[in-house]
This record gives structure tokens, C-alpha cells and sequence, in this order.
């Protein structure tokens, strides 16, 4: 079918205002509103006594205005006598004005909250304006009201309540959103709260005021949650999932804060709190990891064995040392330099959802997630996802690994500004499945040093990338185990004795230890583990990473 053209924005109101006491040709339309100075100035003749003219236009999309306010003056606002004196009874007569308050876009994706204040002749057409513009603000019911805020005063450097009271509440009392702040007194408060006690009804949306940790806990709380309502077993990893209703907003506030960075391109609490007010939606992909028939967790950013399991397991005991903890555990696992063996099974996804070496980036809009996906129709169609999926073929691969990650999405936090894997989908219901073949220690380092420029850190022939929709590992003395296990009730203590070895002897080469999966910041307690990928099963108050593009687009900067 032809695709109609958009009918023209409707026309609702336009007058002469006045801005900076200049006067302006104010206009308010269903998708913008516009300011533009009307050349009332005398022609420049000679000498620089007016300074040089920059007319220009303003334009803010009715849906980046965050609120309108009658503005309490005296008097206009004086003029700075660098550019044309305005007509005495211009002045004069502009002692009624409104200030808008809307999105305006800085540098490296950041969002600022700016004001324009424009002046009217009399009480009556300022009142219009409000009006008018809170009208058009009210259409918008993408716009979450009532929120229900949880902060973790221990995440990161401990700045979260200090950063959502300064930088965030005010924003969300200006946009007029009401909250009920929880700040969490133990790990797993969040989520114990959100699972069995709040009343989510009367919310429009969680916040989560931490790093990924935090964002973990709300996840499991309101995934949890939602299939407990709807009678969904999480145990059965067969069983599709139901998507949660309510979005999620995430302030970082953490050490990593990988799930912000990736979804909004910034680490800034101020722009988290922008994309939360104007209403925005990125759905999200999550994958759930069972052992056996145990549900263990959920995770949407990083699922590291080996080398990130190893770097948290350490860091963990390091946690009083805030976010350097990472570098210091991060250089001695690299020092010690262990590898892994084990299977990897997995499922391989289509190929119309691209690769992961793709040049193409998963930005605001993405066509990749927009597509329908084999999880999307089984949710559609009722069949099992079981049924679906197994028409695919399973790989399988074995082998001595320094790393095995699966990255849901990009990963991209400030330590790797491309993430983990640059052109991973944050919603295409697939992981990006990176192994890193045992290889020298020069050659790892070369490898994680390309996480940190623009260098292709998949293009090693010790790593190899796929993208899969369900994976399994079992670590190869899985078995054995087993057996160990016996003997050591037995009363030989032999596996204790063997594993002691292999964790702290360096350059021990012997393979019987098992590392850990790193799950979102969380250490599983398993290491054989199944894993599939649910196709947007979360909402996020976020629009994925905008296109450098958006930032040139004439409403943007330019000047009056
Ligand atoms: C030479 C420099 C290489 C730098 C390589 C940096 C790669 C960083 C990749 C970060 C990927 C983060 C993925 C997100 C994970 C989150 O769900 C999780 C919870 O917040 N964070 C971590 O597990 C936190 C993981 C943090 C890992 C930090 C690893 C630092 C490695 C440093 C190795 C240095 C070798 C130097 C040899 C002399
Ligand atoms: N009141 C609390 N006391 C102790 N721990 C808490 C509290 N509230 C939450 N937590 C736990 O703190 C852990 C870390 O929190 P958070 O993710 O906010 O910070 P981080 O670990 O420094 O950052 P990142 O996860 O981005 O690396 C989480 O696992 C969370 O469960
Ligand atoms: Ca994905």
C-alpha cells in the first residue's frame, strides 16, 4: 500500500511577542512551536553602533516542551544594549509573559533543559498562550504522570540520592510528574517490593535510580511479577514470556551503568530525566538463563564467563573502592590469564536481523528491531517457542576459552564507548554470543584494547561472533564433576585441593576449575546454564542512541 503524505501541522495560534526585547513572530502549531524575529530595526548604514543582525527561526517540537508557566515580572527583561534598542513602547507595554521550558541537545547525546521567556502586550493573550500550549502539552499521553521511584544510596560512588534530589526532582516537578520515592535499605529491596507489595496500578512507569545492579533488581522485580499475574511458570524455559506493561526509567547513578549508556547514548542524569519526561519508549530485549529446569536470572547487558566472571568474582571483595574496582580486578584477572574449557550449543539467528560484524549500529528507530521476529509471531500466532525454534539448527562448539560473552545489546559504557559489541539490537530478540579462544596474553590485551577505540575487536582469529537466540554451556568437568563430588564425600577433599590450585597458581594451565558467569553485575551460581533470548520484554523510558544527524536539524541550534 502507497504511503499517504503527512497532512500539514494545523495552525493554532500566532501573535507578535516579544523575546530579549526583541519583537517576535510567535507561532504555535499541532507540531511545533516557533519564534523568529521581525526585522523592526533601521536599515544599517554606516559605522558597527547595531552590531551585526543573525535573524534566525527557533523551532521546538510540541513534543520536547516540558512545561509552560505564566512568568511573575515587573517589568520586561532589560535589553543587553549589544544589538537594537527596542521602540520604547514596545517595552513598555510587554509586562505579562510565559516561559517555555523544553529539551534543547548539548554535545555527546546530552539533553538540557532551556527556556525561552516571551512577553505579551496584555494578561488575556498571555493566558492564551498557556492555554494553548498546555493543550497541546495534554495530547501527549505517551507521558508518564505518576512514577514510582526506588534509589540505591550505596550504588556507585554513593551519590544516587544526592543526584535524583539536585538533578532530577526538579525536573519531574516541573514536567508536573507526582513520584513515590522508595530509598532502598538492603540489596534486593527493589525488587522484593516491586514482586509482591506495590500497588503497580497506580504508576505509569518504575525509576531506577542506580547503576545496572539496581536496574537488575527492578528487571527481575516486574518481570517476576508479570508472569506470577499471569500464570507463567519462569522455571519452564520453554514457555514464552509476558512483557511487562509499565516502563522503566533508569538515572545512572553506578559504576558501569552500561544499560543507560547504551539506550540513551550518555551517562547523564539530567538527559535520563529528559527522556523520561517527554515520554520516550525503546523496548528491550532480555534473556533468561535456567539450569536444568531452575530459572536462575534474567540479563540484557553483559553474560561473561571466564574473563568478566573472573573480573567480578574478585571485584566483589573490592567494593568499598566505588567504581576502580573494575581496573584493579580487571588487571589482575588479566595477569592471571586463565582459560576455561567447555560446549557451547547454540542456535544461530536469521539472517535478516544482520550480523555482529555489521557496520550498520542499532540507533533511535532502528529498521533491525522493527522488524517482526520469529518471538514476536509465536507470542502472535500462540505456538510454542519451542515449536518455532527448533526448525533451526543447533551448532556446537568446544574448546579452551579466555572469554565467553553474550551481549543482549551493544554493552557500550563510558570504559568501552562501543560496547562490548558495537552493532548488537537492543530489541531484535537476539544476543550477540563472543568467544575468545585461549591465545597469548599480548594477544588478549590487543583484544581488549579494542574495546576501547574504533579498532574491530572481532577481527582476531582467536574470536569468533554469532549471533544466536538461545545458547547453552556445560564447562567441560561438568561431568566429572560428579564423580569429584562422590570423592570428596568420599573423604579425599580432592576438589577443593584441585580447584585451590588452579585460582591461585597463575600460570597454572590445568583446566579442572570452573569460572563464573558475570550476569548483569551478579554472579550465577552455576556454570552450566541455558539461555534464550525474549524479544522485547521490557520498555525503557528511552529512544535508543540518536543519529548525529538529529543533532544538525535546524531547530536544534540555531540562533535568533
Ligand atoms: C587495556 C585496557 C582494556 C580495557 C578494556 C575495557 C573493556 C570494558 C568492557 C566493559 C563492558 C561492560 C559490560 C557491562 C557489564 C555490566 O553488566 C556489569 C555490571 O555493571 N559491569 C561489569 O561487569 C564491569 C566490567 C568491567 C570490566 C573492566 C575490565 C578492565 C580490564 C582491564 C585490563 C587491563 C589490562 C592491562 C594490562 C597491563
Ligand atoms: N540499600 C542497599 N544496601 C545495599 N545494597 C543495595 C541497596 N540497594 C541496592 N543494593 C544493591 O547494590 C548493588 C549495586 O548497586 P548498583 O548497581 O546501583 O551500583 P554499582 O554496582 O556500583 O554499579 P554497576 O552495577 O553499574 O556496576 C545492587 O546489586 C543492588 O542489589
Ligand atoms: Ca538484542
Amino acid at each position: 500500500m502507497e504511503k499517504q503524505p503527512k497532512p500539514p501541522p494545523l495552525l493554532l495560534l500566532s501573535s507578535q511577542l516579544s523575546f530579549q526585547n526583541r519583537v517576535c513572530e510567535v507561532t504555535l502549531n499541532s507540531a511545533f512551536l516557533s519564534w523568529k524575529e521581525v526585522e523592526t530595526r533601521p536599515k544599517r548604514t554606516s559605522g558597527n553602533i547595531y552590531g551585526p543582525l543573525k535573524a534566525g527561526s527557533h523551532y521546538v517540537p510540541v513534543c520536547e516542551i516540558i512545561s509552560v508557566q505564566e512568568t511573575e515580572e515587573d517589568c520586561p527583561s532589560t535589553d543587553t544594549g549589544k544589538w537594537q534598542k527596542v521602540p520604547q513602547s514596545v517595552a513598555e507595554s510587554n509586562q505579562h509573559a510565559f516561559t517555555v521550558s523544553y529539551v534543547e541537545r548539548t554535545q555527546k547525546h546530552r539533553w538540557r533543559c532551556s527556556e525561552v521567556t516571551l512577553h505579551c502586550t496584555d494578561r488575556t493573550l498571555c493566558l492564551q498562550w498557556v492555554q494553548a500550549i498546555r493543550e497541546q502539552l495534554s495530547l501527549l499521553t505517551i507521558r508518564p504522570k505518576h512514577l514510582l521511584v526506588y534509589i540505591n544510596p550505596y550504588g556507585g560512588k554513593h551519590h544516587g540520592k544526592r543526584i535524583y534530589e539536585q538533578k532530577v526532582a526538579p525536573i519531574f516537578s516541573r514536567a508536573s510528574i507526582s513520584t513515590d520515592v522508595i530509598v532502598t535499605e538492603r540489596a534486593n529491596h527493589a525488587r522484593d517490593h516491586l514482586k509482591t507489595e506495590a500497588d503497580l496500578k497506580k504508576y505509569d512507569g518504575v525509576v531506577c535510580v542506580g547503576g545496572d545492579g539496581m536496574f537488575s533488581e527492578i528487571i527481575h522485580g516486574l518481570i517476576s511479577r508479570t508472569q506470577c499475574d499471569s500464570g507463567v511458570d519462569q522455571d519452564c524455559s520453554d514457555e514464552p514470556l509476558i512483557p511487562c506493561s509499565l516502563r522503566i526509567g533508569i538515572i545512572p547513578a553506578g559504576s558501569t551503568d552500561c544499560i543507560c549508556y547504551a539506550t540513551v547514548g550518555s551517562n547523564d542524569p539530567v538527559t535520563s530525566a529528559l527522556h523520561i519526561v517527554v515520554g520516550d519508549s525503546q523496548p528491550m530485549d532480555v534473556c533468561s538463563i535456567h539450569h536444568n529446569k531452575t530459572f536462575l536470572r534474567y540479563s540484557v547487558s553483559l553474560l561473561g564467563y571466564g574473563f568478566y566472571g573472573d573480573v567480578l568474582t574478585d571485584s566483589e571483595r573490592k567494593r568499598w573502592m566505588g567504581p576502580a574496582r573494575y581496573d584493579i580486578s580487571g588487571v589482575k584477572t588479566f595477569l592471571s590469564h586463565r582459560y576455561y574449557e567447555g560446549t557451547i550449543s547454540f542456535l544461530p539467528a536469521d539472517e535478516n536481523v544482520g550480523t555482529p560484524r555489521d557496520k550498520l549500529q542499532c540507533r533511535s528507530g532502528c529498521d533491525i528491531c522493527r522488524l517482526p521476529s520469529a518471538d514476536k509471531q509465536v507470542s502472535k500466532d500462540e505456538e510454542s517457542v519451542s515449536d518455532t525454534e527448533t526448525k533451526g539448527v543447533w551448532k556446537v562448539i568446544r574448546g579452551k576459552f579466555l572469554a565467553i560473552n553474550a551481549a543482549c545489546m551493544s554493552c557500550a559504557c563510558p570504559r568501552s564507548p562501543k560496547g562490548l559489541s558495537p552493532s548488537a539490537h537492543l530489541a531484535d530478540g537476539t544476543a550477540d554470543l563472543i568467544l575468545v579462544r585461549k591465545c597469548s596474553r599480548f594477544d588478549f590485551l590487543r583484544h581488549l584494547l579494542r574495546h576501547t577505540n574504533k579498532d574491530d575487536q572481532f577481527d582476531h582469529p582467536f574470536v569468533e561472533v554469532y549471533r544466536v537466540r538461545q545458547f547453552r554451556f556445560t564447562p567441560r568437568y561438568e561431568d566429572t564433576d560428579s564423580e569429584l563430588d562422590l570423592r570428596e564425600t568420599e573423604g579425599s577433599g580432592r576438589k577443593r585441593f584441585f580447584s585451590q590450585i588452579c585460582r591461585e597458581h597463575p600460570a597454572c594451565s590445568c583446566s579442572l576449575a570452573h569460572s563464573s558467569w558475570n550476569c548483569d553485575g551478579e554472579i550465577l551460581p552455576h556454570a552450566a546454564i541455558q539461555v534464550r533470548v525474549h524479544c522485547q520484554l521490557i520498555k525503557l523510558f528511552a529512544r535508543g542512541i540518536e543519529e548525529q544527524s538529529v543533532f544538525e536539524e535546524p531547530y536544534a541550534f540555531s540562533a535568533i
